[in-house]
């Protein structure tokens, strides 16, 4: 009798999963297992600790209540998930053993430090005469799949994209048949037994996260079907953050609740009907495939190496100023009202609308002169749809740095983002109540406001809003001399 254990790790679903796939097919006995692996968690623990001692962290309670709808979907089937706190490189050895697998299956993960633990646990297993077997299942392209007509890997995204739709064909969008045969889901041997350890136990508390954002795959299905019915729209209204344009699918996609070739079906279908948002919005699906790859192809970059080594000799802000700057932009304090309230989008519920990532990021970069590493590890944190490549990607490509990035001389100005894409202030409003009495002409600068103005809104400036921490044209003029050193290095750079 052929036996296999599926491991889930930002595959948490159990239909269209290549593993799962992949181990029904060739298997009479099918576990399933996740490890919530303290080499992962433990890290997460070390500050913002409430007085029991347990940290805040929404992706943690989101994995979680995902796990307890796929433990409930297997129990019903006969089986159930076998779901361990512990190091996965001990853990999922052991397991393995206890039941008594043939294979491991596994679907592949393409950031470094994960390489390398599937490494240790490869060889581990092989000790054990057990096989390690893993699939592609996050992206639809990888690694070298798509290749420029040298056989180059892409840096720029349009003739990637180009490339990546004229490649794509049915085959690699097609589901992958997860339903088992009967009693195929085995249950789970005495010595395995034990139940989803709860939140608190691993040092974690609940964070509501669920009263906005659905988990799991029904979570996932339910907003996917709600975005459907606007996604012809979506590149009428994906820039601006004040209304509900976007899908809010990123962190469903982040741990495999939804699958990739799911959401490019939908998408491709429509764009060949003429969808003009179905044609944006795959192009977006493309730029996470895009980032998957640059990050397989440059490891490099998880270590914060920026992808245009020249870029590694700016000079960035040090030292206390430094760090008070970073703390006002972490805060939302900056006085610059757009970029403070997307600061506290971010800070009170995990999630950040695209437009405003890059305008924070230039801002952080740009206006204030801090590294982009300080940022992007930031956003690391508190971000629930954290991933390493796009997170990557969208931090160098803010700061200049990047593969197929902004160039240096192209300074976001944060007044006139905020007027262009919130133009009534209605999302300013929602996160910064304070300045709800402000026209929607002053909003976006409030200190360019009369005393009259303010005092009839109730505000005074330092008291109830910060006085804005820099001044925009000043602190351009500052960035366009710090990145001088990239221009003598490409002379062919375009001056501003
Ligand atoms: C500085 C910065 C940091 C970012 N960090 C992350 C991150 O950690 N994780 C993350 O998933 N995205 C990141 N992005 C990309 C993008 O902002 C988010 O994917 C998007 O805001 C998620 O919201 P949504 O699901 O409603 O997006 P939609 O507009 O509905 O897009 C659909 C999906 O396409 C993908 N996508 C969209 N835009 C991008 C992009 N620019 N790059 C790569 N994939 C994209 C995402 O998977 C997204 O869920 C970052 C962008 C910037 C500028």
């Amino acid at each position: 009798m052929k036996k296999a254990l599926v491991w889930l790790r930002r595959d948490l679903r159990l239909y269209d999963n290549a593993a799962l796939h992949h181990a029904l097919a060739n298997n009479d006995q099918v576990w399933v297992a996740f490890i919530f692996d303290t080499d992962i968690l433990e890290p997460l623990r070390t500050e913002g600790l409430d007085e029991n001692g347990l940290s805040h962290d929404r992706r943690v309670d989101f994995i979680w209540q995902g796990l307890q709808q796929i433990d409930k979907e297997l129990r019903k089937q006969g089986g159930g998930l076998i779901a361990q706190f512990g190091k996965s490189t001990t853990c999922i050895p052991k397991i393995a053993e206890i039941l008594g697998v043939n294979t491991v299956y596994v679907n592949h993960d393409y950031e470094p430090l994960a390489i390398a633990r599937d490494g240790t646990i490869a060889r581990s297993l092989e000790k054990l005469g057990i096989e390690l077997e893993s699939f592609k299942d996050q992206v639809i392209f990888e690694k070298k799949e798509i290749l420029t007509n040298s056989n180059a890997v892409f840096s720029i995204f349009t003739p990637y994209k180009n490339n990546w739709l004229k490649t794509l064909q049915e085959k690699h969008i097609a589901a992958y048949e997860c339903t088992p045969n009967k009693d195929q889901l085995a249950e789970i041997p005495k010595a395995l037994q034990a139940p989803l350890p709860s939140l608190e136990s691993m040092g974690f508390t609940p964070t509501g996260i669920e009263t906005y954002l659905p988990p799991g795959s029904e979570g996932g299905q339910h907003f996917l079907e709600e975005f459907l019915h606007r996604i012809d729209q979506y590149q009428i209204g994906r820039d601006f953050p004040a209304i509900k344009g976007v899908s809010y699918l990123s962190t469903h996609l982040r741990f495999g609740m939804l699958s990739i070739r799911g959401l490019v079906r939908e998408a491709h279908r429509r764009m060949l009907a003429g969808s003009m948002g179905a044609t944006i919005w795959l192009s977006e699906l493309i730029w996470r495939d895009f980032y998957f790859m640059i990050l397989a192809n440059h490891p490099r970059l998880a270590e914060g190496a920026a992808f245009k080594p020249d870029y590694d000799n700016i000079k960035w802000e040090s030292g206390a100023h430094a760090q008070k700057l970073f703390k006002a932009w972490c805060d939302g304090k900056t006085g610059y009202p757009l970029v403070d309230a997307a600061m506290h989008q971010l800070n009170q519920s995990g999630y950040m609308h695209n437009r405003l990532r890059m305008v924070v990021a230039s801002f952080l970069t740009k206006d204030l002169g801090i590294d982009w590493r300080w940022g992007e590890a930031y956003f690391a944190k508190h971000l629930n749809d954290f991933e390493l490549s796009s997170n990557n990607g969208g931090w160098q490509w803010a700061s200049s740095s990047g593969c197929d990035a902004q160039p240096y001389f192209r300074i976001f100005n944060p007044i006139t983002q905020s007027q262009k894409f919130d133009p009534e202030g209605k999302f300013i409003r929602r996160y910064l109540p304070q300045l709800d009495q402000l026209s929607k002409k002053s909003i976006h600068a409030p200190w360019e406001s009369g005393h009259i103005e303010l005092e009839a809104a109730g505000i005074l400036l330092g008291r109830d809003y910060p006085l804005p921490i820099v001044n925009h044209d000043e602190a351009r003029k500052k960035t366009l001399v710090r990145y001088s050193i990239v221009k003598k290095a490409n002379p062919e750079s375009p001056a501003d």
